[in-house]
């Protein structure tokens, strides 16, 4: 079933189109690696799937509503260093925010609150964590807390931006089999990577983005370098061939 549909998506920043012509689709149970060079639009498109930006042309639909009515649906892990690590909150205070626009601003969590966040803490293995002050975790604990956060809402759709960047291999094996667990479970995942030969073994499908999608496939049906080096903009690129695997 189709949780994400993009169709023919445009968006202006500051005067400047960053993205156009954008087309997506992303079904419960599909994990999808987007993926493109540094100033591509991923983050962008991340953002206005949320709502955040608005959009000058197209259409945005999530689980059959426009992002903002389904805001309480889509689960956001953002880059770890755009959140605030230095306030003073525990780490099941910060997942607990993740609830916030359900619970909706000045009002106690209840109990199916409470029970989600559990949920969410022992899914991202914290629950020994969860009375720990956020600002005294390594960055993989802080990476976890971001998940646990995101998933504190039972999402429909996880959006994740960059979630393996600096993270060792276990942190990022435990993070792997979660989000393999949760697309099995019917949520849909769309992720940004630079990690591409991670996102070729983790992904069920690639979205190659440059401003608008260059490609969209299996791994397997993404093979051509020639798509690869369209999609980075670069005639030639020996190191982005090799950790493809791909050879010309
Ligand atoms: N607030 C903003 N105002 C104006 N332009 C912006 C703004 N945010 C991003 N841009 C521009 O939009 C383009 C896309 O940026 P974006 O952050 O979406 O790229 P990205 O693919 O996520 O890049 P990276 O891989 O480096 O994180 C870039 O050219 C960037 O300079």
């Amino acid at each position: 079933m189709t949780v994400l549909q993009v169709t023919n998506l445009a968006v202006e920043l500051a005067g400047r189109q960053v993205l156009h012509d954008v087309d997506l689709q992303v079904d419960g149970s599909e994990q999808v690696g987007l993926i493109g060079p540094n100033g591509a639009g991923k983050t962008t498109l991340l953002r206005s799937l949320l709502g955040l930006i608005p959009v000058r042309a197209g259409t945005i639909t999530i689980d059959g509503k426009t992002p903002t009515q389904a805001r309480g649906t889509i689960g956001y892990v953002p880059q770890r260093h755009e959140f605030v690590w230095d306030y003073p909150v525990q780490v099941r205070t910060a997942v607990m925010t993740g609830r916030t626009h359900r619970i909706g601003w000045l009002r106690r969590p209840g109990a199916a609150d409470q029970q989600a966040v559990a949920e969410a803490l022992q899914r991202a293995d914290l629950t020994d964590l969860a009375t720990r002050p956020i600002g005294e975790l390594s960055g993989g604990q802080r990476q976890r807390v971001l998940v646990a956060r995101a998933l504190a809402l039972r999402p429909k759709l996880l959006l994740l931006d960059e979630p393996f960047t600096g993270l060792d291999v276990p942190t990022q094996e435990i993070l792997t089999r979660l989000f393999r667990d949760l697309t099995a479970e019917g949520t849909a995942i769309l992720m940004t990577t630079h990690d591409l030969p991670a996102a070729a073994d983790t992904c069920h499908r690639l979205c190659l983005l440059n401003q608008t999608v260059v490609a969209d496939g299996s791994p397997d049906e993404l093979r051509d370098p020639a798509v690869w080096l369209r999609a980075f903009g670069v005639a030639r690129s020996e190191q982005l061939l090799h950790s493809l695997g791909v050879t010309r």
